[in-house]
Parts: C-alpha cells; structure tokens; sequence
C-alpha cells in the first residue's frame, strides 16, 4: 500500500484521519510531520503536491489528495472491508455528506477562525464573533441529534470527522451540558471509543497544551 501522510497532531483535520486509518488497521503509513510555524507548508515540494497549502495530504502512490473529507472519503471508499463507516445507500450517505461539508464550512472555520490570531498573532482574548460561531455550532449539532450518533443508527465517517473538531473546541470552549445534553452525551459517547482513544487523544493533549501556553485571558 505504502500511504505517505503529511501532518501535525494537534490538527483537528489530522485526526480524524489518523482515527479512519485506525479503525481500516492500516499501519503501513509514513507519516511527515508539518511545522506551520516554520512555514513547512509553503516549500516548493509540499505546493507541488498541494497548492492549497494544507495539512493533511495523504499520497497513495502517484495519487495525491488533501482535505481531511476527500481523504477519508477516499480511505473508505478505497481500502474499507464494508461499507459501515461511508455507506453506500445514497440516502444515508447524503446525510453523512451534509455533516461533512457541515464539520467543514461551519465547525472547523469557527475552530481555525478562533485560533489562527491565538496562535500566529498572540492574542490573548478570543474574539467574541469567533466564540458566538463556536456557540452557533454547538447549536446545530444539538439539533440535528436524535439518536446516540450524528448521521444513522451507528458510528460513521460523520461522527468521526466532527468530533476531531468538537475535541478540539471543547478545549476552547467546553460544552455546557445544560445547554447541550446531546451533543454532550454524544461527544462522551465518542470519548469511550477505543478509535478515538488511541488515535485522537495523543494530538488533542498536544492541542490542550498550545491552549494553556497561549494564556487566554
Ligand atoms: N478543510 C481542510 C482544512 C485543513 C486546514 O485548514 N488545515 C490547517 C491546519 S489545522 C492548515 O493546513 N493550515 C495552514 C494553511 O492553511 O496554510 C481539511 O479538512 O483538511
């Protein structure tokens, strides 16, 4: 197989693919490891291969993706033994899609549009507008649960995607579990899973440590 994976663990977008791989046991992976600061991104190699300049970007042989939702999907669609985690009912995954592109323009922009001046600029208090988009997200996944998981009756691509934002966020801006009981029965429900243990855990502590050093007033 021989997958080549650019990354940093304490990106959100990161994880969830890290969380598909564990789930597909796929092992046989190298993974580069990104330093933003150090504008590792912006090389002449890494635009080559991802001209968007993101992290991550997957390379399977002389096919290059990047997005975390085009690689997951791409995972799944390529390497998956079923299709439990990205079905191919066009219901089901019209729904699962619908999260995604939701995790995409609605959870992981409020998540990169609050800690882009935190992290790159030092700014030590969030912006209100930012906090309110992070509110504003918490409130459509309260909304759009019905059951234990977020698309369908079990665990799929959907769950796996938001919640490598939503660990991220609640970092930011812990759930209140009076105000979203859940998205917050959700999320611990995710929590237990031992995907999400091994292989979100480990760059989300990173993650709470670059939050903690930022001193957020
Ligand atoms: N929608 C993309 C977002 C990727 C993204 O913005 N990643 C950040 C790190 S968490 C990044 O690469 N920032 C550097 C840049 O955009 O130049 C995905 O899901 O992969």
């Amino acid at each position: 197989m021989g997958l080549k994976l650019y990354k940093k663990d304490t990106s959100a977008p990161c994880r969830s693919v890290y969380m598909v791989l564990e789930l597909l046991k796929i092992q046989d992976v190298e993974y580069v490891t990104m330093n933003l600061k150090g504008r590792d991104h912006f090389t002449d190699q890494y635009l080559n291969l991802n001209p968007q300049h993101t992290i991550p970007t997957l390379v399977d042989g002389n096919f290059v993706i990047w997005d975390s939702h085009a690689i997951t999907t791409y995972l799944l669609n390529q390497y998956a033994v079923d299709d439990a985690l990205y079905p191919k009912d066009p219901k089901k995954r019209a729904i699962i899609d619908q999260r995604l592109h939701f995790n995409n323009a609605i959870l992981f922009t409020a998540l990169r549009e609050t800690m882009v001046p935190v992290i790159y600029d030092g700014e030590k208090t969030l912006r209100p507008e930012n906090v309110a988009k992070i509110k504003s997200g918490y409130d459509f996944i309260e909304s759009f649960l019905t059951g234990p998981w977020l698309a369908g009756d079990s665990l799929n691509l959907a769950d796996i995607c938001c919640v490598a934002t939503i660990s991220s966020l609640n970092e930011v801006i812990p759930i209140d579990k009076n105000l979203y009981p859940k998205l917050n029965a959700w999320f611990e429900l995710c929590s237990k899973q031992e995907f999400y243990i091994k292989a979100n855990v480990p760059g989300l502590l990173l993650f709470r440590e670059m939050v903690k050093s930022a001193e957020l007033e």
